[in-house]
């Protein structure tokens, strides 16, 4: 029996997409940790589900995966149903690999049988496949060995390696690289998403770190309380998030408020365009600290105010830290005793107590109704 479930209709030359997700809803206890969840994940593409701990990105995953269910929605691969309410392909038949943080491999079995383990075909071609993996996780040289014989990063290496093993249409992966060290963190990371990418696999992986998001995928989905409430490429999401905690998650940012009058808002930096506002709002104006500029002090005076970057006001440097790349400056503003960020590439560090001026570059702000 093949059942077909109601997607909107797709006309017959699109492809559906590799992973359809309609109005997923989890609730405990009549809370709802997955509330009304969408997404599309087309072949090849890599869509990270990013949010802070208990946001509801694990259990998203393992209702994908079939090892929970969910109360409300529906789940489509290649356009055809695989879970609703009524109807559910138990998680071996849906062509999903998994990769979660609490992967286990068989204590009894060699890394080569662990991951030639679910392969089909000839001996040869299966031995040739779990060497190419092998090599692509740098864990060529331990074959023959044993689970218990690896440190706990190795094992990682291994259990991806035997997840990409037979070349599935969707992988989810719940934090799979978190036990990687630095140093191979990062190549085998972007090795086994090319691989993926490469078989066409749609991807669908949980992190709550921000740039790991932003380096692998494709289209992130923000999430908070069960709710994806920003999806789209990474650029758009740092560039223009939804809210102030959408800002907020992808650096350090700068918070200065105003009043809306006339579509603007006047500030210790100049005015700032608000346009679409009631006058009498109160904002948040917010931006990021590579978006202020600093200027020197020329006795007791700034840079001239310019339409770009407005009106310098001045803050005395509370304190100056190398972060490698960069360097992060605060201040103490005089106009009310906040404290703004500054980022300068490569060694800046001024004294603490240094008056200096700053500016915003105001192309660079967004402006958001004042919360609470
Ligand atoms: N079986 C369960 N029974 C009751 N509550 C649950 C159950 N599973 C998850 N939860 C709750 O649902 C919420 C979301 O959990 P989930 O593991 O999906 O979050 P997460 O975003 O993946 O977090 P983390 O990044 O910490 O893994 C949490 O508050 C968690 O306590």
């Amino acid at each position: 029996m093949e059942l077909i479930g109601n997607r909107l209709s797709q006309p017959a030359n699109i492809p559906a997409p590799r992973l359809e997700v309609q109005h997923l809803t989890r609730r405990f206890g009549g809370r709802a940790v997955v509330d009304d969840v969408s997404l599309t994940i087309e072949p090849g593409q890599v869509t990270c589900l990013l949010g802070q701990s208990g946001c509801g990105k694990s259990t998203t995953l393992r209702i994908i995966a079939g090892v929970d269910m969910q109360d409300e929605g529906k789940i489509f691969v290649d356009g055809k149903l695989i879970c609703d309410t009524l109807y559910r392909v138990p998680p071996e038949g849906r062509s999903i690999g998994l990769m979660f943080q609490d992967f286990a491999l068989f204590p009894h079995l060699s890394v080569a049988d662990n991951v030639g383990f679910g392969l089909k075909g000839a001996r040869g071609d299966k031995r040739a496949r779990v060497g190419e993996l092998l090599e692509r996780v740098a864990m060529s040289r331990y074959i023959d060995m044993y689970p218990h014989e690896l440190s706990g990063g190795e094992q990682q290496r291994v259990a991806l390696a035997r997840a990409l093993a037979p070349k599935p249409r969707i992988m989810l992966m719940d934090e799979p690289f978190s036990g990687l060290d630095e140093r191979l963190r990062d190549g085998i990371r972007d090795e086994t998403l090319s691989l993926l990418k490469e078989a066409g696999a749609a991807v669908l992986l949980v992190t709550h770190e921000p740039h790991e998001a932003m380096r692998m995928a494709d289209q992130i989905a923000l999430m908070r309380g069960g709710r994806i409430v920003q999806m789209g490429a990474p650029y758009n999401l740092y560039n223009a998030p939804v809210d102030r905690a959408a800002a907020g998650f992808f650096s350090d940012v700068n918070v200065i408020g105003g009043r809306v009058q006339g579509a603007l808002t006047d500030t210790p930096f100049g005015a700032f365009l608000t346009p679409g506002l009631p006058d009498g709002t109160q904002v948040d104006i917010i931006f990021r600290p590579q978006h202020l500029k600093i200027d020197f002090d020329r006795n007791g005076r700034g840079p001239n105010p310019t339409p770009q970057d407005g009106t310098p006001a001045r803050g005395v440097v509370e304190r100056a830290r190398f972060l490698g790349r960069e360097s992060l400056v605060e201040f103490r503003m005089d106009f009310d005793g906040r404290v703004l960020k500054a980022s300068v590439p490569n060694v800046f560090l001024p004294r603490p107590g240094t008056p200096l001026w700053l500016t915003v570059r105001r192309d660079r702000c967004f402006v958001f109704p004042a919360q609470g």
